[in-house]
């Protein structure tokens, strides 16, 4: 069937789906007292058959999402639940459909999960929900529920390498968990000295590290690597082991593609905003960051000019959270 929202034909099927306006669909993460998330089997007949997903179903014309998921996890689960804080929107555009799909987590519920509709359930330990084969939108939920929401992107020391490390040991006390050495400008001895430490600090606080640009010296330490958008353009394959964290920095649809296509754990995109390391950018804004986010499955954080109070406005967007130098250093 043709309506008024279709597309002149002959249209790559990304543009067709960027033609229509959004199916807004809600869902919910279900945990129980033992810290397991309830998986959802789409049945047999429906789309995407057979993936997993968190329960829940479309907005009707209307319904709040708050009402749209109790009233479908009534239907599908037979349960009653109070709607709790987001945990974020994902916009995702696939040949057929440009979605939103708006997640929640469940806060309580009364009653026994049941599969009403014949699906069958699953209450998954949250390190084993990779296992399950999920549809791609919710692949960077999964993300969300499991890797941290902030990523430290170190600045270039000034002139005293101690307190570029008392300042990096204080993000790491203030909850800084993952964290990119980028060291533009500084010579090779320098910059080993000062990954060397920032070695021994992540590793004792738990910390993930990965090195910028330097893939020679990621696998010298056993570190992870970011790649520039440059250097992710000429990579044939992953160039640090599978164990090993892989990241890139994209502008485009092609480059998030190329991201995944290599591996990457996450990607990060911006500038969302305008910020002094990069004066001659005015920002993508969030309506481009979603345009972007919709065409790729892994995660991503946003970059530009945001701190750690732009946390949920960037889920709201579809963001894993945000990176920033300024926004997460010496606060
Ligand atoms: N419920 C749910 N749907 C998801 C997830 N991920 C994902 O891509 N989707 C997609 C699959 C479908 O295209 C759409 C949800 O549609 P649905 O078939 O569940 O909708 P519904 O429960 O209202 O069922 P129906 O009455 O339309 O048959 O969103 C997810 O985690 N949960
Ligand atoms: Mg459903």
């Amino acid at each position: 069937m043709t309506d008024s929202t279709s597309p002149p034909p002959g249209l790559p099927p990304h543009s067709r789906g960027e033609e229509r306006k959004p199916t807004h669909v809600v869902a919910g993460v279900i945990v129980d007292a033992r810290g397991r998330v309830l998986l959802a089997r789409r049945t047999e007949g429906s789309e995407l058959a057979g993936l997993w997903e968190f329960p829940g179903g479309k907005v009707e014309p209307g319904e709040t999402p708050e009402a749209a998921l109790a009233r479908e996890l009534d239907e599908e689960l037979g349960i009653e639940v109070d709607v709790g804080a987001p945990v974020m929107v994902v916009p995702h555009l696939t040949p057929r459909r440009r979605l939103r799909l708006d997640v929640r987590r469940i806060q309580a519920w009364r009653g026994t999960p049941k599969g009403y509709e014949g699906q069958a359930l699953a209450w998954v330990q949250p390190d084993k929900l990779a296992r399950y084969d999920m549809p791609a939108p919710d692949l960077p939920v999964v993300a969300a529920l499991l890797q941290p929401d902030h990523c430290l992107v170190t600045p270039p020391p000034g002139g005293d390498d101690g307190e570029w490390l008392a300042s990096l040991e204080a993000a790491l006390a203030r909850g800084v968990r993952r964290v990119q050495f980028r060291m533009p400008g500084i010579d090779r001895a320098r910059r080993h000295h000062l990954l060397s430490n920032a070695a021994l600090s992540c590793d004792a606080a738990g910390v993930q590290l990965l090195v910028n640009g330097d893939a020679g010296l990621a696998c010298e330490f056993g570190l992870g690597l970011h790649l520039p958008a440059a250097q992710l353009r000429k990579q044939r394959q992953r160039p640090v082991p599978a164990d090993a964290l892989l990241s890139a920095s994209c502008h485009d649809a092609d480059e998030l593609r190329l991201a995944q296509a290599l591996g990457c754990d996450f990607a990060i995109v911006g500038p969302v905003h305008p910020t002094p390391t990069h004066p001659d950018h005015g920002g993508i804004g969030w309506a481009r960051f979603e345009a972007l986010r919709e065409q790729a499955s892994l995660p991503i954080y946003a970059i530009g000019g945001l701190g750690p109070d732009d946390i949920a406005e960037a889920r709201s967007h579809g963001a894993q959270g945000i990176a920033a130098i300024r926004g997460l250093w010496g606060r």
